[in-house]
């Protein structure tokens, strides 16, 4: 969690729409914004934990709602932007946090057909079809922006993450696009990339792989979810308006940009 003071009332009254905002990276980006003077949408597959993550946000008088989605389903995509508008009133924020990995270690030799698929239709289709779905909504709030959340894997090539690595490639070429689509309606677009964080997920990461990372970084620490949400704020709010289309890594200075 951020300190409040930093972050002040940054996002007052601004709608959000957070994807895997259940648990790890998304749960912070969620709690981060409530404390800048957000509204949340907090959008996530698994059903328990979102309800459990929303009361906890809720205990501490923060106005969030919970929305269960597919990502990989169109027309559940479609039901939840609809619905986080419906609530929300409006929509001024998107950010396409949720993604599978190809998680496992499997090499390009064991990759299987659907497990590519899978990743691609959650990391990619889904971006691209929740980014279409709050278009409008967020072009009618005046100042829209949309942050995708990629990862350095994609900049560094990580290997037995080929499927995952391949499709945060494609969410940082669709948000080159995006931003140019969508500047009309002066929504910014623009890409996050965190270097590898510490949350559950990332628990089956070898030891190696978390030691090289720890090693090779300028800033010699693990990585933590709130080393990422400041400029997930940043991106959303009036300081970052004339930012778009770009891509931030936020890795403690483990691949440059
Ligand atoms: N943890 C890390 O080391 C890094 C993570 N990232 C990215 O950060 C984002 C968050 O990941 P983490 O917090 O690490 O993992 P996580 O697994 O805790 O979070 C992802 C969330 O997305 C949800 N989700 C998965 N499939 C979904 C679907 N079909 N529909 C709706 N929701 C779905 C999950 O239930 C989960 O709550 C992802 O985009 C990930 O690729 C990027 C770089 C490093
Ligand atoms: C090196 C590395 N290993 C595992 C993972 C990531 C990563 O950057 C990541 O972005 O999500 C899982």
């Amino acid at each position: 969690m951020l300190d409040s003071s930093t972050i002040g009332n940054l996002l007052k009254g601004r709608r959000v729409l957070v994807t895997g905002a259940a648990r790890g990276l998304g749960y912070d980006f969620a709690m981060s914004l409530c404390q800048a003077g957000a509204q949340v949408a907090m959008a996530d597959i698994l059903a328990d934990t979102l309800e459990q993550s929303v009361e906890t946000l809720r205990a501490k008088g923060y106005p969030v709602h919970g929305v269960v989605v597919d990502l990989a389903d169109p027309e559940s995509v479609r039901q939840c932007a609809a619905q986080a508008v419906q609530r929300l009133g409006g929509l001024d924020g998107l950010v396409n946090n949720a993604a599978i990995t190809n998680s496992g270690g499997v090499g390009a030799q064991e990759l299987e057909v659907a497990v590519w698929d899978r990743v691609m239709a959650v990391n990619v289709r889904g971006t691209w079809l929740m980014s279409a779905a709050c278009q409008p909504a967020l072009q009618a709030s005046g100042r829209g922006a949309i942050v995708n959340i990629a990862s350095d894997t994609a900049l560094w090539g990580a290997p037995k993450l080929l499927a995952y690595a391949a499709s945060k490639g494609a969410v940082i070429a669709m948000t080159r696009s995006l931003a140019r689509e969508f500047g009309a309606g002066n929504i910014t677009v623009n890409a996050i990339a965190p270097g590898l964080t510490l949350v559950e997920a990332t628990e089956y990461v070898p030891e190696a792989r978390h030691r090289l990372y720890h090693d090779q970084r300028a800033i010699q620490r693990d990585q933590v979810p709130e080393d990422v949400s400041g400029s997930v704020l940043f991106a959303l709010s009036d300081l970052a308006r004339f930012v778009t289309g770009q891509l931030l890594p936020v890795n403690g200075g483990f691949v440059f940009n």
